[in-house]
C-alpha cells in the first residue's frame, strides 16, 4: 500500500505536515521539517511585522493537549517571502505552504496578500483567519460577512493558490454559512481546525492558570479537540465543492486518528501538540501507523477511503 496523498495537483509521498506554529518559526526550523518524514510543511503565520507576541509562559503541553496565547510571534512576512522564493528554486517540485496571518486585522491581510502577488513566491499560501490570541481583535472567520468581504478584496487582484485555515465551528448554521461564503471563491483549500480557541486550564498544585497572556485563556489543541476537529472536516467535506481539497488538523496522535481524518474527507493532515510534544520522530511513525491500518484493511491507497465515513442510517 502506498500513503501518497494526493492534493491540489500535487502529489506528495504521506499526507502528514506540522500544523502552522509548531516547528517553523525559522529556516533552520524548516529546513528540519524539510528533511523530516514529513510529506509537506506550513511557516509559522506571518504578519506584515517581525512580532515579539505574547508573555510567556504563553505555551504548555498538558496530559491531554495544549493550552496556547502565542500572540503571533514571527520574523515577519518579509523574511518567509525570501526563504520561501529560495525553497522553491531549489525544489521547484516540492510544494510547501506559506502561512499568513493579520495583527492589525482586515487592511493587513490584503496588504499581506498583495506582497506575496507581487513576489516571486507561487507555491500555496494557507491565510490564517482563526488566530484566537490577538488581544482585542475577534477572530476574522467566526464574521462570515467580513470573510467574504476579505476574499472579494483579495481576488481583485491575487492569481496564485491559496487556502484558508479555520476556527472550530459549532453549530450546523455556522457550517452553512462558512461553506456558503467559500463556496463562492476559488480557494484550493480549507484547513480545518485551529485551536479551540480561548479554554483555560487550571494547575491543581496552585489553583492557578498555566499561562500568562489573557488571564490564561488560550486555544487549546491535542486529545482534547480531536472530535471537534472530525467534526469540522466532516462537515465542511460535505458542504464545498469538490474542487475545494480540506486539510485535517486537531488530535492526532496516532494512525488511528489520522485515518480517521481521511475517513471524514481530509486530503492533507496537519499534527501540532504532538509534535511538540514529540518531535520530528511522529512522523515516521505516524505514518508506520497508518500504512499498518491500510494493510489490515486491505487498503492499497488513501482513495480507497477517503471520505467514505459510513453513518447508521
Ligand atoms: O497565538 C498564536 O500565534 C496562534 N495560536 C494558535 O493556536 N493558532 C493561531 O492561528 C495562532 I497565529
Amino acid at each position: 500500500a502506498t500513503l501518497q496523498a494526493t492534493f491540489y495537483g500535487h502529489t506528495f509521498d504521506n499526507p502528514f505536515m506540522n500544523a502552522s506554529g509548531v516547528h517553523c518559526m525559522d529556516k533552520t526550523e524548516l529546513d528540519e521539517l524539510a528533511a523530516s518524514a514529513s510529506g509537506s510543511f506550513v511557516t509559522k503565520s506571518a504578519t506584515a511585522d517581525s512580532r515579539d507576541g505574547n508573555p510567556e509562559p504563553r505555551y504548555i503541553n498538558l496530559e491531554l493537549g495544549s493550552i496556547n496565547s502565542m500572540g503571533l510571534p514571527n520574523l515577519g512576512l518579509a523574511y518567509y517571502l525570501e526563504d520561501a522564493i529560495k525553497r522553491q528554486a531549489a525544489n521547484p517540485d516540492t510544494p510547501f505552504f506559506l502561512s499568513v496571518a493579520s495583527y492589525k486585522g482586515f487592511d493587513e491581510y490584503v496588504s499581506n496578500m498583495k506582497h506575496i502577488q507581487e513576489s516571486d513566491y507561487t507555491g500555496l499560501v494557507e491565510l490564517n483567519l482563526s488566530c484566537p490570541n490577538v488581544p482585542g481583535k475577534p477572530q476574522m472567520a467566526y464574521d462570515f460577512e467580513d470573510t467574504e468581504k476579505l476574499l472579494n478584496e483579495i481576488f481583485k487582484f491575487y492569481t496564485k493558490p491559496f487556502g484558508v485555515k479555520l476556527p472550530p465551528y459549532f453549530d450546523f448554521m455556522h457550517f452553512d454559512k462558512i461553506a456558503d461564503v467559500l463556496n463562492k471563491f476559488d480557494i484550493k483549500f480549507v484547513n480545518c481546525v485551529n485551536s479551540v480557541g480561548n479554554g483555560l486550564y487550571i494547575d491543581e498544585a496552585t489553583d492557578t492558570v498555566v499561562i500568562k497572556p489573557k488571564g490564561g485563556f488560550g486555544g487549546i489543541g491535542g486529545e482534547y479537540i480531536k472530535p471537534t476537529a472530525l467534526a469540522n472536516v466532516r462537515a465542511l467535506r460535505q458542504r464545498l465543492n469538490p474542487s475545494i481539497d480540506i486539510i485535517g488538523t486537531g488530535g492526532i496522535l496516532t494512525g488511528r486518528d489520522a485515518y480517521e481524518h481521511l475517513l471524514c474527507g481530509a486530503s492533507m493532515l496537519q499534527v501540532g501538540t504532538q509534535l511538540h510534544k514529540e518531535g520530528l520522530g511522529v512522523f515516521e511513525r505516524l505514518n508506520t501507523e497508518l500504512l499498518a491500518i491500510l494493510e489490515a484493511k486491505g487498503y492499497t491507497s488513501i482513495a480507497d477511503f477517503k471520505g467514505k465515513l459510513a453513518t447508521l442510517d
